[in-house]
């Protein structure tokens, strides 16, 4: 993305319900690219004070340690961001049920909880807009999918994507989807990182520094997305020029297939994915007696 760009400056409240590692990833990138004021940004959580007063530092944002103050700030919040675990997501949302009006947009980042689970933990046809960003939203390149409910508005749809197209690209997907989006750009950056863990290990017991390895090793991932996004090649026509016939490169090749490679990055992928479905399932509503 552009520093050049024009932006949109969001003018709504902003309420990160859950103060974590996601919600500061969003936070800082859409402070940094100036398109909410911090004032307009409040973040709270369950009981970290300490956590919550370190946000309003670094981020000059809005906390809220006070039950009460909590809940009225839910109350009034045009906007509300879920960012809570999934397991922590059924009693905090039920939170929000008695105090919700029509007019307010939910915007969740919880891997796996659909759109109906929150609807039916709310207890009406909410607006919700179901998205799974990453944490490079943090540095302004994160890859974030989406999946809206039909009850938004025109402008809480310009709301949504004005907020996740600050901090990154944003891919709109069918809902039943975004499970396998969580296996490539959700969870994505843990994977790359532990690549990057062993390039730099196996470097180290070569004998070159850490400071080494991690210049090494950041250039070359860098390098090679980078070729990837402005050639338009395949990844695999990349590859193939990399490798020479019978050289360097196609014994290190052999080797990760020795370990199946290939098909093991897909399987965790699916795995994933299973993963995120099996916590969504977990927080499905039982419908009571009296609904049936
Ligand atoms: N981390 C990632 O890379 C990504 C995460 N996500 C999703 O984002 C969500 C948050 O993940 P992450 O930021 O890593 O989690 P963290 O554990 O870092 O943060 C969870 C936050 O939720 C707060 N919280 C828990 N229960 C409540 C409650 N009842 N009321 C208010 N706040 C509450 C916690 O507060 P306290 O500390 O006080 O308990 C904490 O601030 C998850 O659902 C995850 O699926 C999506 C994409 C990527
Ligand atoms: O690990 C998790 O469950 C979340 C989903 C995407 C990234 N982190």
């Amino acid at each position: 993305m552009c520093e050049s760009q024009t932006k949109t400056l969001i003018q709504q409240h902003i309420t990160f319900y859950g103060a974590g590692a996601m919600a500061e990833a969003v936070v800082r990138g859409l402070i940094a690219r100036q398109v909410v004021r911090p004032q307009d940004i409040s973040m709270m959580n369950r009981s970290n004070v300490k956590r919550l007063d370190e946000l309003q530092q670094k981020y000059g944002v809005q906390v809220q340690h006070n039950d009460d103050a909590k809940m009225e700030l839910l109350k009034h919040s045009p906007v509300i961001v879920l960012a809570m675990k999934p397991k922590e997501a059924s009693a905090a949302i039920k939170k929000l049920a008695p105090i919700l009006s029509d007019d307010q947009l939910i915007i969740s980042m919880i891997a796996g909880l659909t759109i109906r689970t929150i609807q039916s933990l709310l207890g009406r046809p909410q607006a919700v807009a179901r998205t799974m960003p990453n944490t490079s939203s943090t540095i302004g390149l994160g890859a974030t999918g989406l999946s809206l409910s039909k009850e938004l508005t025109a402008e809480q749809r310009q709301t949504v994507l004005t907020m996740f197209e600050a901090v990154g690209t944003v891919t709109e997907v069918e809902e039943d989807k975004l499970e396998i989006l969580t296996g490539i750009s959700g969870s994505g950056p843990a994977y790359i990182y532990y690549m990057m863990e062993a390039m730099m290990a196996a470097g180290i017991r070569g004998g070159l520094t850490p400071d080494q390895c991690r210049e090494l090793t950041i250039q070359t991932v860098l390098g090679a997305a980078r070729m990837v996004q402005k050639t338009g090649e395949a990844p695999s026509a990349l590859r193939a020029k990399v490798t020479s016939p019978n050289g360097a490169t196609q014994a290190a090749l052999e080797k990760l297939d020795e370990g199946d490679f290939f098909e093991t990055v897909i399987s965790a992928v699916h795995r994933c994915a299973e993963r995120s479905r099996e916590m969504g399932a977990a927080l499905v509503e039982v419908p009571s007696r009296e609904e049936y």
